[in-house]
This record gives structure tokens, sequence and C-alpha cells, in this order.
């Protein structure tokens, strides 16, 4: 199951306090974003520090409305968070009075699932995440990526139509983080599920993402898509981060990022921030 994304001329603006001043002041975090992601898709966002991505993905997620214009789910206009839309955060959101198994039936309640159900969709699941070893132990029992492997395994139980993923790895090791990224090629080869992953590591994004937004800031705007065309099908001792094809990838977004990141100087997009 997927659905297409679809954002179109989308502001978004804050009210901020600027230091010692007591007055708000309008923050344009997003002025006409348009974006477009289709059913099934892999996409991957990066962009300079405070551009904009977790705003992207709050609208989309519905935790958000947006200012101006429309972000539409398989052609509904988005007012709230629904069960169409999965969510994985950097830091581990599960409850840690529950086991595995019980934070990824905890998701399945809000369905209406019988208990039962519940409980064999979620062990259905954490072995699809390869944690079927460790349904019963309690998150503070786990690895790092063990606790992420619950949490994609918890958004995808109830088989959302979009998973939105904010830096899921990004507090990871760098082995891990490899091995989960593979695992969630895997994983969106078998579902089909709509994939909008925000990452800053380019690496990283070439790797996962069928295209790459790379976002500009000050005001957020989507500056290029580019497409990747990698050998995903490539055998299991092939390395394709080490093949010329990828180097040219992570290059041509390094200097996207470059030249954004030299047009909007860190300090100052983190002062008026
Ligand atoms: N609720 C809010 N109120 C005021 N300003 C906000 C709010 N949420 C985000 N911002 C500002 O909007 C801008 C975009 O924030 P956002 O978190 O989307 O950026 P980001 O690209 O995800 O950042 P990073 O890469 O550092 O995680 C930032 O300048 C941030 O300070």
């Amino acid at each position: 199951m997927s659905s297409r994304i679809e954002l179109s001329g989308v502001g978004q603006v804050f009210q901020v306090r600027a230091e010692g001043d007591k007055r708000l002041h309008e923050f344009v975090a997003l002025d006409s974003l348009d974006l477009t992601v289709e059913a099934g898709e892999f996409l991957t966002i990066v962009g300079p520090s405070g551009c904009g991505k977790s705003t992207v993905l709050d609208l989309v997620s519905g935790l958000t409305r947006p200012t101006s214009g429309r972000v539409v789910v398989d052609g509904r206009v988005v007012t709230e968070p629904g069960l169409d839309r999965g969510v994985v955060f950097q830091q581990y959101t599960l409850l840690p009075w529950r086991t595995a198994q019980g934070n990824v039936e905890f998701a399945l309640e809000a369905t209406g699932m019988k208990r039962r159900d519940r409980a064999r969709v979620a062990a259905e699941f954490l072995d699809l995440v390869g944690l079927s070893d460790f349904a019963q132990r309690y998150p503070h029992e786990l690895s790092g990526g063990m606790k992420q492997r619950v949490a994609i395994a918890r958004s995808l139980s109830y088989q959302p139509e979009v998973l939105l993923m904010d830096e899921p790895f990004g507090a990871l090791d760098a082995q891990t983080r490899e091995r989960l990224q593979e695992e969630l090629v895997q994983i969106w080869r078998r579902t089909g599920t709509t994939i909008v992953f925000i990452t800053h590591d380019i690496d990283e994004a070439v790797y996962l993402g069928q295209r790459v937004a790379v976002m500009s800031a000050r005001p957020g705007r989507i500056r290029e898509v580019v497409d990747i065309h990698l050998d995903r099908e490539a055998p299991d001792d092939v390395d394709v981060r080490s093949t010329p094809e990828f180097a040219r990838y992570r290059h041509e977004i390094w200097s996207l990022l470059r030249e954004l990141n030299r047009r909007a100087p860190l300090e100052e997009v983190e002062r008026v921030a």
C-alpha cells in the first residue's frame, strides 16, 4: 500500500522572539515549497541545518498545518495525523514499561484490532525487522539499533501508506547504521510503502533514495531534486557505496549543499531562528 504526496505552494511562518526583544516577529521557515513524492517512491531530503526539513515532515504527518499552500496525501488534504502515515523519529520513542512486542501492540490498539490479532501482527513485524528473539525484552534491554528496529516495526505494523522518517539512524554507530539502511531498502521493497526520509548524511541520502531532494534555507524551498540510478539489485558482496556512480552522486549533492551553505552561513540561520 502506498500513497502519493503533494506539497504545493507550501509556506510555514512561525512567531519567534529575537534576542533582547520581547515582541514577536514572523519567521518564514518555508516559502512556496513544491514537492511531489510518487506512490511507492523512496525519497530522501537533505539540506542545511535549520532549512525546514522536519517542518516538511511535520506538515505531511499532520502534526502542524501550513500557513499557506496545500499538503495532499492520496488525494486528500492533510488536516491531522492519521494511521495512513507512520512516523519514525531520531529519538527512540518507545514506552519503557512495555516490551518490544508490547510497544508494537500498543500502536495496533489504536486501529481497533482484536487482542489476538494484535499479538500475531506484532510478532510478524518484529520478525520483519529481525527481532523475533527479542520480542519480550524491554527497551532498556535493547541496543540503540534494536530500539530503532522496534520503532520501525511499530510504524509499519498498522500498514501505513506513507512512512515518514526524521533522521531515524542519526544516533547510531556507522556499522549499525549501514546495516539498518540495507534492511530498510529490503523492507521498502517488500511493503511498497512510500517513504520520505530526512538525513544529514549525504551517503545515506544517496544509498536510500530513488531521488534526493536538496533543500535551501531561509526560506526553505526545494533547490533541486536529483534522480539516483544505482544498481539496487547488486549481489550482497558488491559494495554499492564504493562504486564510481555512487561517488558521482555524492559529489553532486555535496556541491549543491556546499553552495547553499556558502549562501546562508549557519550562524546567520541559527541567530535568526
Ligand atoms: N515551532 C516553532 N516555532 C518557531 N520556530 C520554529 C518552530 N519549528 C521550527 N522552527 C524554526 O524553523 C526553521 C526550520 O526548522 P526545522 O526543524 O524544520 O529545520 P531542519 O532542517 O529540520 O533542521 P535540522 O537539520 O537542524 O534538524 C528553524 O529555523 C527552526 O528554528
